[in-house]
């Protein structure tokens, strides 16, 4: 063994030379040299392994992965950084991990973690948890639990419907599906209704316009109806409740869903309008929901508080991470049903934990028992095919339905076969769909003067910066510059730059510097530094004295003061989840980034019309499937890739490297499946 790992010290000292080089967390190291200190003659490795633990969840797994570790150190841990080369180096490069622990095996590990006072099988409460060859901070183990434990429990409630029940629902469902022209068989909006009727925990994924928001609004009314017209004089309305991660999300869902129960057709239902009040349509953050205390992880409801309601929907899912999801399992009264939208194949959370991608990963194949197939066949009239019917389904398959079919891309779309043909990993096909000349789809090389670059963002932003630039007359009142401010944020968000990386000429932090300089070269800004009128800025910490967070994008713009005729101080306006305008100075923000390229990570939850994916020179382990497919999927109608000249293996590469779902790499809630 290395001869560092033969004391504490020596394990203690490499990991500082590590948190020097900026490749731990000051955290991973504070740890690990919290247990050394509590735990007399706690073995170096093991102490090493606490820290790596840690370190794993600042990437966003929640466990370490030792069979992962011990076959390819480097690629487990991702270090040293591949970003390291574009860092300032300290003076001597640390030891690597792969010479670290290169005789390290399987069998040193487990027999190092056999120490009761620092790692149990999950009894007790020693600081460590280890499961199989995962190895858990026990909080993430707990939350691990939680969610388990809270779907586990809600599947489990499938209960016998009587004959007038089950024909009620059938009678509903029909109506709420009720169409001049036949969808395709079958219709798999229908039959995920009648898959979260049939337990307390449904999951409803799908690819971007394949309906959820609208088989969910169905759902809710299928829902409310039955609930209403309880024959036995136990009618009653049921509390539902719409969440989504973030306030861009919510406000999404919250315009989605209002339109949605607007074209409702109820009118053959009994109780139509009864249920279509009864279907809410505001949508609150997760953590609004919960009720969070200012930037702590405590929240107003938990298992000794529950939420007041029967149903909670949650959208976007995908970017919902373990430590939220187990807060909001906790938080729901045992007979709530849990109801999550979601695009599997999309990025997961910057966060730890990839709930929905590890609960979907049998998604695509249905895994159907011949009984589920019956009662969805009873119910929805609709032909489950014979290749999603497995014997031998888990019991959350069951709970979980893809919609196959997209409403907003028809089979004729650029954006939505270049979407599924990333999805599949098709670098051949995704080549030839780039180069087949569709209206909604192109493809650009990027070259070294930028020339590609200036018509990109000139076309893009040229129309919100010259909307920018015409305020309201000064002494007009404030609900014009409303009005204007919400005008000005909806032409900027009609195109967006997206980027794979941050750092180096394609990454976000360079280009934004760049694209503001060539913005104001052009006259369309007065500045290309510090505040000017339409700057965009993106939040990048939740200010909850502020009620921003992360990820909210506001625009600078001038505003009159009050009672001083003639003068304007710039503010940066926000758009609010109910449409009002919040107008902020701009000393207040001291946490925000110029957004004129936006992160894919950071682009989740949104949509562009006309959105233009950035890749970098080089590939690197950030550039995945997923994410390139997220950067499509925020396209409604246009989508441009670009990539620099020279570096078309980066997309074949991205191409062949999936994130955290299934593959070598360390799993993340693979103890969720109940
Ligand atoms: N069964 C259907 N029949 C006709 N049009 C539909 C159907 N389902 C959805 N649509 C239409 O397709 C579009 C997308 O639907 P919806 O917003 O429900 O999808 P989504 O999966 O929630 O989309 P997003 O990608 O925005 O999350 C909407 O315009 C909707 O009206």
């Amino acid at each position: 063994m290395n001869e560092a790992l033969r004391t504490r010290e020596g394990c203690l000292q490499v990991l500082e030379t590590w948190v020097a080089a900026g490749w731990l967390r000051d955290l991973d190291l504070v740890f690990a040299a919290f247990l050394a200190r509590e735990v007399a003659g706690a073995d170096p490795l093991l102490l090493l392994g606490a820290a790596l633990a840690s370190h794993q969840l600042g990437r966003g797994y929640v466990a370490l992965e030792l069979a992962a570790l011990v076959r390819d150190p480097a690629e487990a841990l991702a270090l040293p950084p591949e970003e390291h080369a574009l860092a300032p180096q300290p003076v001597a490069p640390p030891l690597e991990p792969v010479a670290l622990l290169q005789d390290v095996t399987l069998g040193d590990w487990q027999r190092v973690l056999a120490d009761p006072r620092l790692v149990t099988g999950g009894e007790g409460s020693a600081p460590l948890v280890l499961e199989g060859t995962r190895l858990y901070l026990r909080r993430f183990w707990e939350h691990e639990q939680t969610v388990r434990a809270g779907i586990a429990q809600r599947l489990a409630s499938v209960e016998p419907w009587s004959a007038e029940a089950l024909q009620r629902a059938r009678v509903a469902l029909a109506e709420l599906f009720a169409r001049e022209e036949p969808p395709p068989q079958p219709d798999w909006q229908k039959v995920a209704c009648a898959i979260a009727l049939r337990s307390r925990f449904a999951i409803v994924t799908g690819g971007p316009g394949t309906g959820k928001t609208t088989t969910v609004v169905r759902l809710l009314a299928l829902l409310q109806h039955l609930a209403l017209s309880q024959p036995d004089g136990s009618a009653r309305r049921l509390r539902i409740r719409l969440a989504a991660p973030t306030g861009k999300a919510a406000a999404r869902l919250n315009a989605s869903i209002a339109n949605a129960v607007g074209v409702l057709k109820l009118a053959r239902l009994a109780n139509g309008e009864a249920v279509r009040q009864a279907i809410p349509t505001d949508v609150s953050t997760v953590h609004r929901l919960l009720g969070s205390f200012g930037g702590t992880r405590r929240f107003r409801h938990d298992a000794s508080n529950p939420l007041p309601l029967d149903v909670l929907v949650l959208d976007e899912a995908s970017m919902v991470d373990l430590e939220t999801m187990a807060a909001v399992v906790a938080a729901l009264p045992g007979h709530a049903r849990l109801v999550l939208l979601g695009d599997k194949d999309q990025l997961a959370s910057v966060e730890a934990g990839n709930v929905l991608g590890e609960l979907c990963a049998r998604a695509d194949d249905g895994h159907y028992r011949p009984a589920t197939r019956e009662w969805l066949e009873a119910l929805t009239a609709e032909p489950i095919p014979a290749t999603l019917v497995d014997p031998q389904g888990e019991p959350l398959d069951q709970g979980v339905v893809k919609l196959r079919h997209s409403w907003r891309f028809d089979a004729a779309s650029g954006i939505g076969q270049l979407a599924d043909a990333v999805n599949r990993g098709d670098a051949a096909d995704t080549q030839r769909i780039l180069r087949a000349g569709h209206d909604d789809v192109l493809w650009v090389e990027l070259d070294d003067r930028d020339a590609v670059l200036r018509r990109l963002v000139l076309e893009g932003y040229r129309h919100y910066l010259e909307g920018a630039a015409q305020p309201p007359a000064p002494d007009a009142p404030r609900e014009q510059f409303d009005a204007w401010a919400r005008s000005v944020l909806k032409a900027y968000g009609s195109f967006q730059l997206l980027c794979a990386v941050r750092r180096g000429p394609y990454g976000v932090e360079g280009l934004n510097t760049r694209i503001a300089t060539l913005l104001h070269a052009e006259k369309l800004t007065p500045a290309a530094s510090g505040w000017y009128a339409g700057r965009p800025v993106m939040v990048t910490r939740n200010d909850y004295a502020l009620g921003l967070m992360n990820g909210d994008v506001g625009i600078t713009l001038p505003l009159p003061v009050a009672g001083e005729p003639g003068r304007t101080m710039l503010r940066v306006a926000f758009e609010a989840s109910d449409g009002g305008i919040r107008w902020i100075l701009p000393s207040r923000l001291p946490e925000v980034e110029t957004v004129f390229a936006m992160t894919v990570h950071k682009s989740q939850g949104s949509e562009f019309g006309h959105a233009a994916l950035l890749l970098p020179q080089e590939a690197s382990r950030v550039l995945t499937r997923e994410l390139v497919y997220t950067g499509i999927t925020r396209a409604r109608k246009w989508f441009t890739l670009a990539i620099p000249a020279g570096a078309g293996h980066v997309l074949e590469s991205a191409l062949a490297r999936r994130t955290r779902q299934g593959g070598e790499g360390p799993r993340v809630t693979g103890g969720v499946r109940p």
